[in-house]
């Protein structure tokens, strides 16, 4: 971490792990350089999107051989809902909440755009998801914990309940993935997506993953044919025939760059117990609150209080949110802020500890007390974070 920074921004985009640079300089040599186009056989390449699909996997409870690397979550979102509503050709809702992330409701209103049935997406509150799921329903789509607010959703009931209504199930675990534990196998959800450039630390642009229920992976209808997903790719058939099982959810050529730092970040977590990680996280949230809500009243809690309801992140609502954001990322305290006026701090174990969250609360108690966000170049809105 570069020195004095404290970084609660491992939600949105994880920091590069030690040994990086020099993984990625050795496989560029020894691999791409050396090797050539033989490195696709000869280095592992063609196998590494399931290779590392099976390390995340483990991360998020699913079994061997159900996780596919590649691509954007965006369009492994596509993908999922794509194949769920063919499961479904009687019905034509999808369902979903108020508070998913905005790019999973786009790609749902570009791909009902291209179908001639009338599909509807209708987006209720998060609260309401679970009575809002009846027969009528085709998909439902959540993301698991709220990129805002980090509640979380109740993953086994509300799957239990799509299922009861023969609702097909997606979760978008992009802020659960390396942050809480998850079984999506004991949920029995249909298909889970998420990212790895958060919590997994796969750096800007890592690839998305998605996990199909193994017993549904040999019939499911892929949206995307493209020729890496083709049960031959190298017959080069004039027509697509999918590949067995999770490999079907393949598209095209994957990012062999980003799989190998992703590939070379996720042995940070061999050996890592998800339950530990979640125990450490709640300890650092606990204490963040305490602090924040001790030195610095006027800020308002928009996370659920109760920690069995809250993800790996603490927001607070502030009106000069994005300028007090602007004004501790100056002074070396990374979090991020979204719209309308929610401040965003991530909690992530593997490099953040008690300490961390101490100094951070007198920062923010210091920008706030003494107004350090009220300067113009604080409040002109053109950043990311
Ligand atoms: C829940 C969720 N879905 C999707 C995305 C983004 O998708 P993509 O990786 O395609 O930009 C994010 C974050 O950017 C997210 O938080
Ligand atoms: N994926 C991102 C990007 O390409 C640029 C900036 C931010 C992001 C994010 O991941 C945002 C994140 N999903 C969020 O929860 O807000």
């Amino acid at each position: 971490m570069p020195e004095g920074v404290i970084y609660l921004d491992g939600n949105s985009l994880g920091p590069m792990p030690v040994g990086v640079p020099g993984a990625l300089e050795e496989m560029l040599h020894k691999e791409w350089g050396a090797q050539l186009i033989r490195g696709w056989n000869t280095a592992g390449w063609m196998a590494q999107p399931t290779r590392v699909g099976d390390m995340v996997g483990r991360l998020i409870g699913a079994p061997a051989g159900s996780v596919v690397m590649g691509d954007t979550l965006s369009v492994k979102v596509y993908q999922a809902v794509a194949a769920a509503l063919k499961m479904r050709p009687d019905r034509g809702l999808i369902l979903s909440d108020t508070g998913n992330f905005p790019t999973d409701l786009y790609m749902v209103e570009g791909l009902i755009s291209t179908l001639d049935r009338g599909y509807e997406l209708r987006t209720v509150e998060p609260g309401a998801v679970a009575d809002a799921i009846d027969e009528t329903v085709a998909v439902v789509m959540l993301t698991e914990v709220d990129y805002r607010t980090g509640r979380m959703h109740d993953m086994n009931a509300i799957t239990a309940r799509a299922r009861e209504a023969g609702a097909v199930m997606i979760w978008d675990l992009a802020h659960s993935a390396g942050a809480i534990p998850v079984d999506i196998a004991g949920s029995e959800a249909e298909f889970a997506v998420g990212c790895t450039y958060k919590y997994l630390n796969g750096g800007p642009g890592a690839p998305a993953f998605i996990y199909v229920r193994p017993d549904l992976a040999d019939s499911i209808e892929p949206a995307l044919s493209g020729w890496l997903g083709h049960r031959d790719p190298f017959e080069f058939k004039l027509n697509y025939q999918p590949g067995a099982g999770i490999e079907r959810m393949r598209v095209g050529t994957p990012p062999v760059l980003q799989m190998t730092t992703l590939e070379f970040a996720m042995k940070a977590w061999d050996g890592v117990d998800m339950a530990d990680v979640r125990a450490a996280s709640v300890a650092l949230q606990e204490r963040f609150i305490e602090g924040v809500g001790r030195a610095v009243p006027q800020l308002a809690l928009a996370s659920p209080r109760d920690s069995a309801q809250r993800g790996s992140q603490v927001s607070f609502r502030f009106e000069n949110g994005y300028a007090a954001m602007q004004a501790l990322i100056h002074h070396d305290v990374i979090g991020d802020f979204r719209a309308p006026d929610i401040m965003r701090f991530g909690f992530t174990p593997l490099y953040l500890d008690a300490g961390d969250v101490d100094e951070a609360v007198a920062r923010i108690a210091r920008v706030m007390h003494d107004r350090l966000w009220d300067r113009p170049e604080f409040k002109t809105r053109n950043r990311v974070t």
